[in-house]
């Protein structure tokens, strides 16, 4: 049987838990096939540090349970051009639409290249010829490549984790062209949502005038690359079994004794202007404002984990939460109620299911996301008998299979604060049935479904290229 071998930048101990969908997601799909994961160590080597140059760097390798860990370190200024430069200055802010965020410094794209070289030639020589390699992420997308221009023939398949903007928004990156090029090195391409593989085939016709052929396979730069969309999904049972586990129910225990006379909404997000932290702050406050009722009762704990704060946008955000919340508190609340619970810290993933479950609205209302695992995992952690509600933007890739949660544009503050109102008063028939239908959604499709679908089609793509060398990019 082949071996399947994981790439991406970050890289976790499967047995752990860890904050950030991707490796949340990663880790689960390992325990069960075993295999090989490959990423960056989360080190990086400072300049004047002594030791070997890149190239002859050792690589750490541990091995997880089933899972052989294999890590390197980067040097500190190609990890600052290639993570915070490329990856999340360009890359993160355009394919989140947000091109007034977007950085093109010409020095970032020579580090992002750089460091995938480096990623190709560490890991060439751990490859065997009949593994299936799974690369993930925009921090990888030149990585298969690389990989071909080393002489490399196994399948590869990527998944792009985040969104794909429409053509006109990717054609603002200067270069562009060398990025979509590159993703015709791969035998399989996915993607969250079928607006996101829409915007791939639009692209590619337009710009790259590839060839349809049909069954969600394109032909351009003498290779075919098949594309789809495979919606990334959570492990149900892992998660129910979490909120079942001693953590998972004395947080349970601990917010509703706490919280008794309160109704309780959540957000969980990493602290990023995609999850549009301050426009539900301004939601939530419209709600406070509009609908007086809610006074006194509604209690928002919003946990925003500290994510990538070497990049200038994230450190702006920071303040702006900060001093929204500051001021909900300051206006509205009481010596016995604060409205607003904000806390700029990870919590641990085994205490989320309780904090869930406490809750009887969640708040996931990004601007534009990948995904959202945060959404399907409070749909998991509800007591059917009496849920709470999800409202969910209609911009999360998750919002294309969650139907039945209470969609919300994130940009309309009253509509989003009508849409608030309404959960917080659902009658528990319609909150019952609405959560059956999300709930039997997300156990169709969770991760299982998600790997193995994927790793099936990348199975069955079509070895048209095998024997054509491919022309570095
Ligand atoms: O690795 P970081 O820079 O700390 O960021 C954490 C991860 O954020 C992004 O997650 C995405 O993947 C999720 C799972 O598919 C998806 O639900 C979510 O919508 C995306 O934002 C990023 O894509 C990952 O590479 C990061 O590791
Ligand atoms: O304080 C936190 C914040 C988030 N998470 C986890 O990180 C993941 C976030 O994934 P999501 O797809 O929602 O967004 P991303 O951060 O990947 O963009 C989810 O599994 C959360 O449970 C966590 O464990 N602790």
């Amino acid at each position: 049987m082949s071996r399947l071998v994981v790439v991406s930048n970050r890289v976790a101990d499967p047995r752990k838990t860890a904050a950030g969908g991707l490796a949340v997601a990663l880790a689960e799909v390992l325990n069960n096939t075993g295999g090989m994961w490959f990423g960056w160590s989360g080190k990086t080597i400072e300049p004047g540090e002594p030791g070997p140059h890149a190239q002859e760097r050792p690589l750490h390798t541990h091995q997880a349970g089933p899972v052989k860990l294999v890590t390197m370190d980067l040097d500190r200024q190609d990890y600052d051009a290639y993570y915070g430069g490329y990856s999340n200055g360009v890359l993160w802010p355009v394919f989140h639409y947000r091109l007034d965020l977007a950085d093109f410094d010409p020095a970032y794209i020579t580090g992002y290249r750089k460091a995938n070289q480096l990623f190709a030639q560490k890991l060439r020589p751990l490859l065997r010829d009949d593994d299936i390699i799974w690369i993930h992420d925009y921090h990888l997308i030149p990585l298969a490549a690389e990989l071909r221009a080393l002489g490399c023939t196994q399948r590869i398949g990527f998944f792009l984790h985040i969104p794909l903007p429409p053509p006109l928004i990717l054609a603002a990156i200067p270069g562009h062209d060398w990025l979509i090029r590159a993703l015709f090195a791969y035998d399989l391409v996915g993607f969250q949502s079928n607006a996101d593989h829409e915007h791939f085939c639009r692209y590619v016709q337009a710009e790259a005038h590839a060839q349809d052929l049909g069954r969600g396979r394109w032909r351009a730069f003498n290779r075919t690359v098949q594309a789809g969309a495979f919606p990334i999904g959570i492990d149900v049972d892992e998660f129910v079994a979490l909120g079942q586990a001693s953590e998972g129910r004395e947080m349970y225990e601990r917010m509703t004794r706490e919280y008794s006379r309160r109704q309780l909404l959540v957000g969980v997000d990493r602290l990023d202007y995609s999850k549009g932290l301050p426009h539900r702050m301004q939601a939530f406050r419209s709600l406070l404002q509009n609908f007086p009722e809610n006074r006194r009762v509604a209690t928002l704990i919003q946990i925003a984990s500290p994510s990538r704060e070497e990049v200038d946008a994230y450190t702006d955000i920071l303040h702006e939460i900060e001093s929204l919340c500051g001021s909900i508190n300051g206006n509205y609340g009481e010596l016995d109620w604060m409205p607003v619970r904000y806390m700029h810290r990870n919590v641990a993933r085994p205490r989320l299911p309780g904090l869930y479950r406490a809750s009887r609205v969640a708040l996931v209302t990004p601007l534009r996301d990948g995904m959202n695992l945060v959404a399907k995992e409070f749909v998991v952690a509800q007591d059917p008998a009496d849920p709470g509600v999800l409202v969910l933007s209609r911009f999360a890739g998750a919002a294309e299979q969650l139907k039945e949660a209470l969609l919300v544009n994130p940009y309309d503050i009253e509509a989003t604060a009508n849409a608030i109102n309404l959960a917080l008063h659902m009658p528990i028939e319609e909150r019952r049935t609405r959560h059956q239908a999300l709930l039997a959604t997300i156990r169709r499709c969770d991760v299982h479904w998600w790997c193995n679908t994927f790793l099936e089609t990348l199975a069955h793509t079509q070895a048209e290229v095998s024997g054509t060398p491919w022309l570095r990019l």
